[in-house]
């Protein structure tokens, strides 16, 4: 009996292919969705521990799986990819490199540390302590306090694999986060060498968008800020950066499951990627991984290209307070209303 492929999120028609297969074949007795699938999560977690940086989780994978992994359904492929990430025993390894310190003050001398991941035309880069503890606690000034951020609402897009609390901040009810926004999108522009990025962000952009995952659990499971390596429209997002205002004791990191990146951030570090790519497979997938113990929080910025930013943002922002404003049913937790 092949009752797995509900939940699965794949494009309806790929679903009900993939599923449909996936059933016929089970129903032959020549293949077990749960034996392949811990077959895949052990060949997974092999190769997290032993392929070398740089190769692809998915190549090493498709070599050490015993059977073929091409019927599962893609999204508990990436699961279990993002799984193994996650339990990885270690970070992976980056190039660092030293830059002047653009948040030091008057001290010219000082450095700051950026750690490069990967390299464009899908690059991942961890500037160190970008942001200083008393700019995070501006931010969540902001945003009322951890306690009054919202959950994210159960019927949202998103709702099904993202488990936080999640707020956005208004450029335009916030001024002072203009400064702030400005270091950051030269930051991300630098660094996924995108002059692209648009910088009417500083008056009209999607806001940026504090998320803070409290309890045990929380986390944001396999999923592309953009369009996962297919061409992107003129009004999708083609950079994302991410501030790491705390971190939590244990879990709480990101991966980027295809690529075999395990980041392990420390409170303060901005990280920078891009993925602006087209017509290969996209290394773009991420996860925010469970925290295990203690908190987590984040303030997020999406970047578009120039001259696109305008009207998605503005659709993007509606979309999401529309969806916002729903009650949340929230896993046990207290119900919350939302505002956005
Ligand atoms: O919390 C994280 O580590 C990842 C967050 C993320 O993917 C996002 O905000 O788009
Ligand atoms: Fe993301």
């Amino acid at each position: 009996m092949v009752n797995s492929c509900d939940g699965v999120s794949l494009q309806p028609l790929l679903r009900m292919a993939s599923c449909a297969a996936a059933a016929q074949l089970a129903r032959a007795e020549r293949i077990d969705i749960q034996r392949d699938l811990a077959d895949l999560a052990l060949a997974a977690a092999e190769c997290v521990e032993h392929a070398p940086a740089g190769t692809a989780l998915m190549q090493c994978v498709a070599q050490r799986s015993p059977g073929p992994n091409w019927w599962l359904p893609k999204s508990m492929y990436d699961e279990a990819l993002r799984n193994a990430s996650c339990t990885a025993a270690s970070g992976s390894i980056p190039l660092q490199v030293e830059q002047p310190c653009t948040s030091c003050g008057e001290d010219k001398t000082e450095k700051s540390t950026v750690e490069i991941y990967r390299p464009p035309p899908d690059p991942v880069v961890l500037w160190k302590r970008f942001a200083s503890p008393h700019e995070c606690d501006a931010l969540l000034e902001l945003a009322g306090g951890l306690p009054h951020l919202p959950a994210l609402a159960a019927g949202a897009p998103q709702g099904t694999i993202r488990r936080s609390l999640s707020k956005a901040l208004h450029w335009d009810h916030h001024p002072q986060l203009a400064a702030f926004q400005a270091r950051m999108l030269a930051a991300a522009q630098n660094w996924t060498g995108e002059d692209r990025l648009d910088p009417s962000v500083l008056a009209i952009g999607e806001p940026m968008n504090l998320a803070a995952y409290l309890n045990p659990g929380d986390e944001y499971r396999s999923h592309c800020d953009g369009r996962c390596g297919a061409r992107p429209s003129a009004q999708d997002r083609i950079a994302t950066s991410i501030i790491y205002c705390q971190v939590a004791d244990e879990g709480g990191h990101t991966t980027f499951s295809n690529g075999h990146l395990k980041i392990v951030p420390e409170q303060g570090d901005m990280l920078i990627f891009g993925y602006l790519v087209d017509g290969r497979i996209s290394l773009e997938e991420h996860s925010a991984c469970p925290v295990r113990r203690g908190q987590k929080w984040i303030a997020t910025q999406w970047y578009r290209a120039a001259g696109s930013y305008a009207t998605a943002a503005r659709a993007a922002e509606a979309e999401f307070c529309a969806e916002s404003e729903k009650r949340i049913d929230g896993d046990g937790r207290a119900e919350r209303a939302v505002s956005c």
